[in-house]
Parts: C-alpha cells; structure tokens; sequence
C-alpha cells in the first residue's frame, strides 16, 4: 500500500512567500519599535495573521498595549503590504522543482490537497498557474493555527482519505507538528536543525519527486 493523498503548505514550499511575509512584517515591526530578524522569522512561519503578530509584539514586550481590535488594524496594514507583493508574481515564482513534482503525483493518481495557513493563499495559487493541481483548498478561518492539526485534518476530509492515507509537506516547525498530529507523514523542506531531527527531510523543493515520497512511506510503514 502506498500513499493516496498528499498536504501542502503554501508558503515557503510551493513559492517562496515566506520571504515576502517575512519582509512585510518586519516592516511593521520596524514602526512599532520592534527589531525582527530571520531567526527570530522561523517562529512566524505557518503560523496565522493574528498570532505572528502577537509573537511580535510580545517579543518586543508590547503586547499588553494593544487589544484585539488594535492588532487587527496592525494586521490588515501587514497584509496590504504583502498583497502589494504578491499580485507582481507570476509562474517564475514557483520554487524550482515543484511543477515536475505536481505533475509526476497526479500522474500517479495521488489526490492534492492545500493545507495553508494562508487566507490568501487561493489567489497566490492563481498567480502561479498551479490551482488545478489541487481538488481541495482547506479553509484556514475553519481551522486553529498550526500547530494545531485542524487544517491538515480538513484537508484530509476534503480529498475523502483518512490522515494516515496522506503525506504532508510542510517548511515550518509549526506545520510539521501539525501534520505530525494529524497523524498523516512529515516530509519537511529545510534543516534538522529547524524542523527536527526525526523525520524525512530535503533541503530544496528541487529534491521533491515521487520516488523519493515513495521510499519515504515504505521506510516509515516497514518500521511499524
Ligand atoms: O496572512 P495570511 O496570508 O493569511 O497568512 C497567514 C500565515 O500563512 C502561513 O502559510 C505563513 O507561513 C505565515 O507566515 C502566515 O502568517
Ligand atoms: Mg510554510
């Protein structure tokens, strides 16, 4: 048996709009008084809008002085920033490897489904070209924030597979232990040191095909 449905996460696996969410908030931070660098970046990644930014603030030990409705403000003017950004990309923003990926899983007949964090994350996969790719998109105001396992779980449903019929692909801490939660298969895109030491790993979306999603699920199901 092999698996029949893979999750992905948007953001920093399928394009590189880690960066760009990166930059955005950091923005902000810089006019709230808050200095943010790349490290402090990865406790950000595939986490919601109002989280990320209340890591922010609390890492710059504001967060007592703005409310719910304060943050929101702060947040949309983000995400005017980001949206400004992503409606320049185009297919190039694709990371490399990904479409021939796409492509050699719905060959094979695997189900795709979207499991981002992402409430922007339908119009990103229109500006690539790839929304046919997937049958599902699982709504992230339906789900917790990962590291809850909620969207990976409705997107899952979404294809019709149980969890442990999926493997999920995430570049966040926060994502893999969603996935790992959810009880579906971690592949992460990035270091050990990042996203763990225990479960498969490539350093570049290049390295994403399906053989390697195949010996990655018998390695893991042999072992039961
Ligand atoms: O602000 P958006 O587009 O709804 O995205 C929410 C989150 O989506 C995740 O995919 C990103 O990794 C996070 O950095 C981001 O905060
Ligand atoms: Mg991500």
């Amino acid at each position: 048996m092999s698996f029949k449905g893979v999750l992905f996460d948007l953001d920093g696996v399928i394009t590189d709009t880690a960066e760009f969410h990166y930059l955005a908030w950091k923005e902000l931070a810089d006019k709230l008084g808050i200095s943010i660098d790349r490290e402090f970046n990865e406790q950000l990644k595939g986490v919601d809008r109002d989280e990320s930014l209340r890591r922010i603030l609390a890492f710059g030990g504001k967060l007592e002085e703005y409310d719910a409705e304060q943050r929101q403000a702060l947040a949309t003017d983000k995400n005017k920033e980001y949206s400004k950004m992503i409606a320049q990309m185009t297919p190039d923003n694709v990371l490399p490897g990904i479409v021939t990926f796409l492509e050699q899983l719905k060959a094979a007949g695997k189900k795709l489904a979207l499991a981002s964090a992402s409430k922007n994350a339908p119009a990103i996969l229109e500006r690539l070209g790839l929304s046919h790719y997937f049958e599902v998109i699982a709504n992230p105001t339906l789900a917790k924030s990962k590291p809850a396992p909620d969207i990976f779980l409705l997107a899952a449903q979404g294809l019709g597979l149980e969890p442990q019929e999926c493997i999920g692909i995430e570049d966040s801490a926060a994502g893999i232990q969603a996935i790992i939660d959810a009880q579906a298969l971690p592949v992460g895109v990035g270091s050990a040191q990042n996203l763990g030491e225990n479960i498969a790993l490539v350093d570049s979306t290049a390295k994403l095909n399906l053989q390697f999603l195949e010996q990655v699920w018998q390695e893991a199901h042999s072992q039961k």
